[in-house]
């Protein structure tokens, strides 16, 4: 029998990728497309290559009174616009929160999916990490919870593709010839995922991570994030390979890799890559990993975490290979 689905905010960058991955996913239908100035367009219309099977939905205006009968709701709205209708939604539904309003808020899972699958399974409010966050937190939880660096002394150097941005409306700061060949970094200080990093990196070494800092760029590729983590901890390339091999050795979308991690090894799909570089007589440890901001940054992790609490293979509509070149 197939689960009922529905994706709100389907217009955007996360709902139409969530749209992509729905489309092909066997156990998954999609009856119900919403979002707010798409409202009342053919979803033919706005994605003109949408299988013929979903050719005659049309996106309704979001209101949480009056969804169909449904078992879950994917939601990619923008952080800050969800909180208030998505409480409106009956508790029969499950709920994947793709945006930022639920992460570590009472009520809601943590999606963190290939950290910690058993603590979603039986989920009915999942928070989807941020981007930056999943990409962070799957290359760091090996170490962390091997000690083998310090919790409190953590620099975060990330690059991201502009697709992380979103569509945006008509002020949107993101058009062809502000991003071309040019290079940002943005969100000094205060990135609205400072608070997401601190507290799971507590989490998983039991110490403090207020030493933490974390500065993103905004680099003129379409998809894709990578991290580029400096840690203090006197420990070899090896003992962190071995830990990570250790820790994700049964999960199916970490891989870990003796090379430098590159975006475009996990372009449209829900793979992490993560890899490290130490020296123990500096006491230094790069660790570094990539994900695509719209996989497992954002749809694909979103997919994981509902065939999680559907009682699904973890994999099921996941296992399509990355895009190369
Ligand atoms: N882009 C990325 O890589 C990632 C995004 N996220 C998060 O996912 C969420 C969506 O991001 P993204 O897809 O990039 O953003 P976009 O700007 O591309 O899309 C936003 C979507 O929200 C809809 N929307 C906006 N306001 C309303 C409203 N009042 N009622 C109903 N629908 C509304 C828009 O619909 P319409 O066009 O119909 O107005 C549009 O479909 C954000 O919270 C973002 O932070 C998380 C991880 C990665
Ligand atoms: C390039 C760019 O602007 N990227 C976004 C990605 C954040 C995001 O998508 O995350 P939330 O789900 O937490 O809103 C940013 O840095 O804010």
């Amino acid at each position: 029998m197939s689960i009922r689905v529905g994706i709100v905010g389907i217009s955007g960058f996360g709902g139409g990728e969530a749209l992509r991955l729905i489309a092909n996913h066997p156990s998954f239908e999609l009856v119900y497309a919403a979002g707010e100035g798409s409202a009342g367009t053919p979803l033919i219309n706005r994605y003109p290559g949408v299988p013929h099977k979903l050719a005659g939905l049309v996106i309704e205006k979001w209101d949480p009174e009056s969804l169909p009968d449904l078992d879950v709701l994917f939601a990619s709205l923008p952080t800050g616009t969800s909180a208030e209708a998505l409480a409106r939604v009956p508790d029969s539904v499950k709920i994947i929160d793709i945006g930022g309003d639920h992460r570590h808020v009472d009520g809601w899972t943590y999606g963190l999916a290939d950290v910690w699958p058993e603590q979603i399974k039986g989920a009915t409010r999942v928070a989807n990490p941020g981007c930056f966050p999943v990409a962070t937190l799957n290359t760091l939880a090996p170490l962390l919870t091997a000690k083998l660096i310090e919790p409190g002394n953590i620099v975060i150097d990330a690059k991201t593709g502009i697709s992380g941005a979103g569509r945006g409306g008509g002020n949107s700061k993101f058009g062809y010839a502000e991003t071309n060949e040019n290079l940002q970094p943005y969100g000094l200080l205060r990135h609205v995922h400072m608070p997401e990093m601190e507290k799971t990196i507590e989490k998983m070494s039991g110490g403090s991570a207020a030493g933490l800092v974390f500065t993103p760029h905004l680099v003129p590729m379409t998809r894709g994030l990578l991290v580029t983590i400096y840690c203090r901890g006197r420990t070899t390339t090896e003992q962190c390979l071995d830990a990570a091999r250790s820790c994700y050795a049964d999960r199916p979308f970490v891989r870990v890799t003796d090379q430098p991690p590159q975006t475009k090894w996990v372009s449209g799909s829900n793979l992490s890559l993560v890899s490290y570089a130490a020296d123990p007589e500096r006491e230094l440890v790069i660790a570094m990993g990539v994900v695509d901001n719209l996989g497992k940054g954002a749809a694909g992790h979103a997919v994981q975490n509902a065939n999680l609490i559907c009682g699904l293979s973890e994999t099921t509509g996941l296992e399509g290979a990355p895009v190369w070149p």
